[in-house]
């Protein structure tokens, strides 16, 4: 078989699944009625970007479209990027399973919110944005593609500059000392060492 379809095929393979258990996730904890909303406006076309930006892939995958900007790698960094993307999509997964019902795609507090230091959440305060830069680096990797790498990459930067601290401020507005303690103990992106 064609090495490029392989990697077209493992691509779709670490993205339509996920995002379909992803869904799954979401229908069996649909989130509260919001009580906080933080830049809504902001926020939503920040959302929609990222849902936009998600579709790429498939679109990688399906057509050729994208093949403006495809260049050479070896064949061992598209096997890592395939790794770095599966990676990805499980971090993805455990970060909405932990979440549940507290997950918004914008800056929200819903009714009845609770501080999640659990599962993925013990380790990094932020494992959904962890996944969105595996999820760029594997991208770009498996696809070697720098369109949709690249599109993914920043993406993720911008999320990174422009959300983080906005999004800990808000949450040590609602949690006060609890939220604060909970950032010591754990990394922001991974998970602290010392
Ligand atoms: C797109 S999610 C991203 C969550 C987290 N920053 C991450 O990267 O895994 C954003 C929403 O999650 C909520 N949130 C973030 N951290 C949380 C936590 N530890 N427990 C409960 N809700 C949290 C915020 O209220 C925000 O509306």
């Amino acid at each position: 078989m064609n090495h490029d379809l392989v990697f077209r095929i493992l691509l779709l393979a670490c993205y339509i699944p996920s995002q379909l258990i992803r869904q799954y996730i979401l229908r069996k904890n649909p989130h509260a009625k919001t009580v906080k909303s933080v830049n809504q406006r902001r926020e939503l076309l920040m959302y929609r970007i990222g849902v936009g930006l998600f579709v790429l892939p498939i679109f990688y995958g399906l057509t050729n479209w994208l093949d403006f900007a495809s260049f050479t790698l070896p064949f061992w960094l598209r096997w890592t990027g395939f790794g770095i993307s599966l990676l990805a999509a499980v971090v993805l997964l455990l970060s909405h399973q932990a979440l549940g019902a507290n997950w918004t795609g914008q800056l929200n507090i819903q009714e009845n919110h609770v501080l999640v230091v659990r599962g993925i959440y013990t380790y990094v305060c932020h494992p959904m944005y962890l996944s969105f830069l595996l999820s760029g680096i594997g991208t770009l990797l498996l696809s070697a593609n720098w369109f949709i790498g690249a599109s993914l990459l920043i993406w993720f930067w911008i999320m990174y500059l422009g959300r983080i601290n906005h999004e800990e401020q808000v949450m040590i507005s609602e949690f006060g000392e609890q939220y604060e303690t909970y950032m010591r103990s754990t990394g922001r992106l991974l998970p602290k060492i010392l």
